[in-house]
């Protein structure tokens, strides 16, 4: 059996009274994604940590492609890079010195270290952005280059930590195809992310955690499958049927619905969503009440729990 990308067994994490980690465990097979996933401050960024060195756990174990992260910590610096939400780019200098300053950190020089630099250029697309200072670039642009910086060493094993906090749709969206290309390249990626749509999207595995521990933990579709059934979701044409629809769905749980029973002004249509344990014949009778009140809709259908319902449900169960 190849050995893990990662392997965590019951890793424990103290500060002081703080208990960040509680013995969390959890495993990556080489070339996959983890998304690990959590509200602020549920261990995330200690696990990263611990798992590239910077710190030491309190007690439990950490193997990166089977050395220990105490024991051999040197060995496994090189086989890390980490990139975070804050750049750690010279952001006076042009994309290209950025690179060369951590293609040099590590030991490259001369033409080793040019050629590693066309390579990243040309897979990054940073060609016109090359020779411009990165205080002048784009936030998507630069966390490329950031990414990119990461990469010169050839790491097995890569921790984003939140790679697209605070970028616009269209760069987070530039971020995401980064990864995807990455991970065709065979790197194993340890993903943490506040959004479920990223992890949904990135990921082979999601680990969920909630105050230091593990709370959920499988591939998106099972995680979506343990929160049980499947919802209904329907759209009306009229706002002011709201109120009545409600009541008519009484016995049925509801899981979102329009505030104080009225649409909210940025929803054209009211939407409601409320459980179908009994799938297609939950559905069936949602139609039946409605035409049965001559409520019109827009739409109505069954559609698997989303990860953010998923992760409120786990996550108000846990708390
Ligand atoms: N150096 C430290 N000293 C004391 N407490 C710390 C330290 N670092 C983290 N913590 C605490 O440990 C817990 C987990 O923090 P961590 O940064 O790992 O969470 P996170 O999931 O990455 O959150 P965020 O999404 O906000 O970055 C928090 O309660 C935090 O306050």
């Amino acid at each position: 059996m190849t050995t893990p990308a990662i392997e965590v067994v019951d890793l424990v994490k103290n500060y002081g009274e703080v208990s960040a980690l509680k013995g969390i465990s959890l495993e990556v097979a080489r070339g996959e994604v983890l998304g690990l996933l959590g509200p602020n401050g549920s261990g995330k960024t200690t696990t990263v940590t611990l798992l590239s060195t910077l710190q030491r756990p309190s007690s439990g174990h950490a193997r990166i492609c089977g050395h220990d992260v105490v024991g051999e910590a040197a060995r496994v610096r090189e086989l890390v890079s980490l990139t975070g939400q804050y750049a750690s780019l010279d952001e006076g200098l042009t994309a290209v010195e950025n690179l060369a300053v951590f293609g040099r950190l590590t030991g490259l020089r001369g033409r080793e270290l040019k050629v590693r630099i066309d390579e990243l250029v040309e897979q990054f697309d940073l060609g016109a952005e090359r020779d411009r200072r990165v205080a002048t670039l784009s936030g998507g642009m630069r966390r490329r280059v950031d990414i990119a910086s990461a990469l010169v060493t050839r790491p097995e094993v890569l921790f984003l930590d939140e790679p697209t906090t605070g970028l616009d749709p269209r760069s987070r969206a530039s971020v995401w195809d980064t990864v995807a290309a990455l991970r065709a390249e065979g790197i194993t990626i340890l993903l943490t992310t506040q959004y479920l749509e990223e992890a949904d999207r990135l990921a082979d595995h999601i680990v969920m955690l909630n105050r230091g521990s593990v709370v959920a933990a499988g591939t998106p579709g099972q995680l979506k499958q343990q929160v049980g059934a499947a919802v209904c979701e329907v759209t009306l044409v009229e706002r002011g049927d709201t109120a009545r629809v409600i009541d008519l769905l009484d016995g049925l749980e509801l899981v979102e619905a329009p505030e104080d029973g009225t649409a909210s002004g940025a929803q054209a249509h009211p939407r409601l969503v409320v459980r179908a344990p009994d799938g297609m014949a939950t559905v069936a009778e949602v139609i039946a009440r409605l035409r049965g009140a001559g409520i019109d809709v827009v739409d109505i259908g069954l559609r698997q729990p989303s990860l953010d319902e998923v992760f409120l449900q786990l996550t108000e169960t846990a708390s």
